[in-house]
């Protein structure tokens, strides 16, 4: 983070989508998935925000319609997703956005066709109707290009499969705000 700060002066977007996924050897995946994303969020909420004397900007996070449902095959990566879903848009509710100038949103996408579909592929029987299940990559930038067109995007949830590409909406427990949709 620290070279690309210091090659670009100014950083205005920070994407934290590294990750993996193995349910055996499970705590890198902790570490990657979850522990990253929340230091990435971090170095670059530091760097971004107006209180410092940055200039603002948006954080990223690729989460996963596995970090919105629960799913018996894969208990750790869903763990770590739902941290990650829960840790962006926690940090979205903060009330000090306004004076930061850093907005928090993720994107959840359903089973994409990756590298990661592919390895997991491996481990199943059901390998033809995975890839048959799954959107493509474009899908998923489309998701991705929908939210960097929204002036207001701090605390969207962006679920993306082949039909929809809608925000959800979280309850909250207590009396914080519900976020809606705002150009
Ligand atoms: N493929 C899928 O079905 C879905 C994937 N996701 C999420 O999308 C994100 C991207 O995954 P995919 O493109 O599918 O996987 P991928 O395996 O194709 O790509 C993962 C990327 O993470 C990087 N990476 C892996 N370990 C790293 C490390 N220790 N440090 C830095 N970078 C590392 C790799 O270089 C690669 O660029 C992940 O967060 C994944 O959980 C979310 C929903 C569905
Ligand atoms: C598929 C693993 C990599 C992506 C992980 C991710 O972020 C999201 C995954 C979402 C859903 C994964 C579903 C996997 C299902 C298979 O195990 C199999 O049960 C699906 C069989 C096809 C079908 O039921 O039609």
């Amino acid at each position: 983070f620290q070279t690309a700060a210091d090659e670009s002066k100014q950083i205005d977007l920070m994407v934290n989508n590294a990750g993996t996924l193995n349910e055996y050897d499970w705590e890198p995946v902790v570490q990657l998935n979850l522990v990253a994303c929340v230091r990435g969020s971090k170095l670059a909420m530091k760097h971004m925000s107006k209180k410092n004397g940055g200039r603002g900007g948006r954080i990223i996070n690729t989460c996963s319609d596995l970090g919105l449902i629960d799913f018996h095959q894969l208990p750790l990566y869903c763990a770590t997703k739902h941290g990650v879903r829960s840790f962006t848009s926690s940090m979205a509710l903060h009330p000090d956005k306004e004076l930061t100038g850093v907005q928090f949103a993720c994107i959840c996408p359903s089973v994409t066709r990756t590298d990661l579909m592919r390895s997991y592929n491996e481990t199943i029987s059901m390998a033809e109707d995975l890839e048959a299940i799954a959107i493509p990559t474009s899908r998923v930038a489309e998701g991705f290009l929908k939210l960097l067109r929204m002036s207001r995007m701090n605390g969207a949830i962006l679920y993306i499969d082949k039909l929809k590409c809608e925000f959800c909406k979280l309850e909250y427990v207590g009396l914080g705000p519900v976020w809606t949709p705002q150009q």
